[in-house]
């Protein structure tokens, strides 16, 4: 089986004026389809410079990274972003939804990337906002909804292109403890019922101990990488193909084969979607892309042209529209 994600003795450092920072040092890490992984470790570890990696909103500075079987070397920036956003979602820690925008427009927003036109946008999104329980907020913003509920919204967005692998940075650390449980019951669920792999930060023992594998990175290396051996419950398999699916999720808690999350992408800055049902940018469609901004460890300095960028300043609705996606 192709991985859905592998890293190849990956190195990235870091260079901040006359300092180099090697976060990653030789690491080689494999993710199947299918696959429910907690990556833990110090602060300071290398945690999210790999899952950045992972999700090609960054570049190894050696070593191999391969994405649904392709080597992202290999790809322009361009594609990369294509890569991205077909076949990964993200969930961060503080949502990244767009303040001024609906939860509908939020969730629609990777499928404008992908030319979707908007009355299917705006259904498949409806569709996976009932994934996750929340048809009943279609128009709310950001600011109308409780956290756990915008996480939930960000889940929806991640999920709305049928990604293979959905990357959750801390998903549960701006929750209390009882909702965060209710997200993490979700992407189990979604781990369960749809295979869709889940590959999650985490500081809390307790999250990381529901992952039925934990791999413990120390000083940019991996020091252990655990798997539980005990059956999985439950009836689904992993999905098999690695392709991304384009049929639209349907509703209620358990979407039939072929519906389509895709994440991968995250708003764009300065919060207005496009309008319209063609992607931005012309030829270049950022597909997703994303860059972390101001708290992400590859803030600046990687995949330029990427288009869409998850900066610090997007969750919480400064600067945001209201206009539909
Ligand atoms: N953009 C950057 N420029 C320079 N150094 C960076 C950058 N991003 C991260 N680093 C450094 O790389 C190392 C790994 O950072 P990373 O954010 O991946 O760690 P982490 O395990 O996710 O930490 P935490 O648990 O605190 O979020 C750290 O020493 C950090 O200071």
């Amino acid at each position: 089986m192709t991985p859905a994600l592998e890293a190849v003795d990956v190195t990235r450092t870091y260079r901040a004026g006359d300092t180099e920072v090697t976060a990653l040092r030789g690491v080689s890490l494999r993710i199947d389809e299918g696959e429910y992984v907690a990556v833990v470790g110090p602060s300071g570890s290398g945690k999210s410079t790999l899952m950045h990696l992972l999700g090609c909103l960054d570049r190894p500075t050696t070593g191999v990274l391969r994405v649904g079987g392709r080597d992202v070397a290999r790809l322009s920036d361009t594609e990369l972003a294509e890569l991205r956003n077909a076949r990964v979602g993200f969930v961060f820690q503080s949502f990244h939804l767009l303040g001024r925008t609906s939860a509908r427009d939020n969730v629609a927003l990777p499928l404008v990337y992908r030319g979707v036109p908007r009355a299917e946008r705006r259904r498949r999104a409806a569709e996976a906002l009932a994934t996750v329980g929340l048809s009943h907020r279609l128009d709310h913003r950001p600011g109308q909804l409780s956290g756990g509920e915008q996480q939930r919204v960000a889940i929806a967005r991640a999920l709305v292109g049928d990604p293979g692998v959905v990357l959750a940075d801390e998903p549960t650390g701006n929750l209390d403890t009882r909702t965060g449980d209710d997200v993490m019951a979700l992407l189990e669920r979604l781990n369960r019922d749809r295979g869709v792999a889940i590959v999650l930060v985490t500081h809390e023992p307790d999250v990381a101990a529901r992952a039925r594998r934990r791999v413990h990175l120390r000083d940019g290396m991996i020091e252990s990488d655990e798997r539980d051996t005990t059956p999985l419950q439950g009836p689904t398999p992993p999905r098999s193909d690695t392709q991304p699916r384009n049929d639209p999720p349907s509703g209620g808690d358990a979407p039939p084969e072929g519906d389509d999350p895709s994440g991968g992408d995250a708003p764009p800055e300065g919060d207005a979607p496009p309008e319209g049902d063609a992607p931005p940018g012309g030829d270049a469609p950022p597909g997703g892309g994303a860059s972390l901004g101001g708290d992400g460890p590859s803030g600046g300095d990687v995949l330029p042209g990427r288009g869409a960028s998850v900066g610090g300043d997007v969750p919480g609705g400064d600067g945001g529209s209201c206009e539909e996606v």
